[in-house]
């Protein structure tokens, strides 16, 4: 659905984005993470088709990103988005159905749908008086009230409360489960581990690694294990009634079992913990400045 070929963008002579190459499929929620700089927003505006990309090409369906009818199957949410203070959602959501062309009567059934969703109330209020989680989910109305089928969302829950955040995390999961194609980026990583099939983990304007999540952690993260004995055994610390040793490989808990026997007790349990984002990102940050990988396919 969406094609980056060695995407490079600069602004006057600063390189923001560099080499981006990679495919979204239809019904993919993809996510592009990185710190902050990284060049997420520029690759997100030059798919959207707001950016002209300097070199390198992106096509969404086929099409060039900033063709007329790319556009119309094309849903963006800015980082910021502004909003017109005086208006009313309705009104506002109104005004942008009304510049896509979308007849009145489906207009106002969308956009009331939409906001039913979104679990909006106050449809008729000002703007102005709303809270930051209310107009972040007016923004998100904004860019579904053409139903396109591409979304383009740049930090969606950025900046909200745990609630909001969690509640637009799940609306995302909603489009993506209906057959759009998501495109997402976030520097809190927990958020991108929620909702994406596959990442791309950038870094000043280059993407260092990109796969499946799990295929990342094989790759870069490491698994342990929470081995709990009834009896204390080496490097163990006490928890209630039991005792807890972390573990890298299998040979090792099978040494802590061992131990627990010997010591007349038994394993009472095992944990697997699977790393985390967070870990994951600095392992690869790390990798990045001692041997520099280059980027891997799709
Ligand atoms: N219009 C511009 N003119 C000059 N430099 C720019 C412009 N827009 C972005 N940059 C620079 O390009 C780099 C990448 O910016 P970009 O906004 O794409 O990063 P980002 O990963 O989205 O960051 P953040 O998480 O802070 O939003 C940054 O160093 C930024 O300062």
């Amino acid at each position: 659905m969406i094609e980056v070929r060695d995407l490079r963008k600069e602004y006057g002579g600063f390189v923001a984005v560099e080499g981006s190459t990679f495919g979204v499929d239809s019904g993919e929620v993809f996510g592009v993470i990185g710190p902050n700089g990284a060049g997420k927003t520029t690759t997100l505006k030059a798919i959207s088709g707001l950016l002209e990309p300097t070199s390198g090409s992106v096509r969404i369906g086929g099409r060039r990103a900033d063709s007329r009818e790319t556009r119309r199957l094309l849903g963006f949410l800015p980082e910021e988005s502004p909003l017109y203070e005086e208006m009313s959602p309705r009104s506002y959501l109104r005004f942008f159905a009304d510049l896509y062309d979308v007849p009145r009567d489906a207009a106002d059934r969308r956009i009331n749908e939409t906001l039913d969703r979104l679990e909006l109330a106050h449809r008729d209020r000002a703007l102005g008086d709303m809270s930051k989680g209310m107009k972040r989910k007016v923004a998100i109305a904004r860019s579904l009230v053409n139903d396109p089928d591409v979304l383009i969302y740049d930090e969606p829950a950025s900046g909200l409360d745990p609630l909001t955040t969690n509640y637009i995390i799940e609306f995302t999961k909603e489009l993506a489960a209906e057959g759009r194609t998501v495109v997402f980026s976030a520097h809190n990583l927990y958020h991108v581990e929620e909702v994406c099939d596959r990442v791309a983990i950038m870094n000043e304007g280059r993407i260092v690694t990109k796969g499946p999540l799990a295929e990342l952690r094989d790759r870069y993260g490491e698994r342990r294990y929470h081995v709990f004995t009834t009896v204390e055994v080496p490097d163990a610390t006490a928890e209630g009634d039991r005792y807890r040793r972390v573990v890298d490989d299998v040979e090792a808990l099978e040494a802590v079992r061992a131990d627990a026997i010997e010591r007349g007790g038994r394993l009472d349990d095992v944990r697997t913990v699977e790393p985390s984002l967070e870990g994951l990102f600095l392992d690869v940050a790390s990798s990045e400045d001692r041997s520099a990988p280059g980027p891997t396919e799709n």
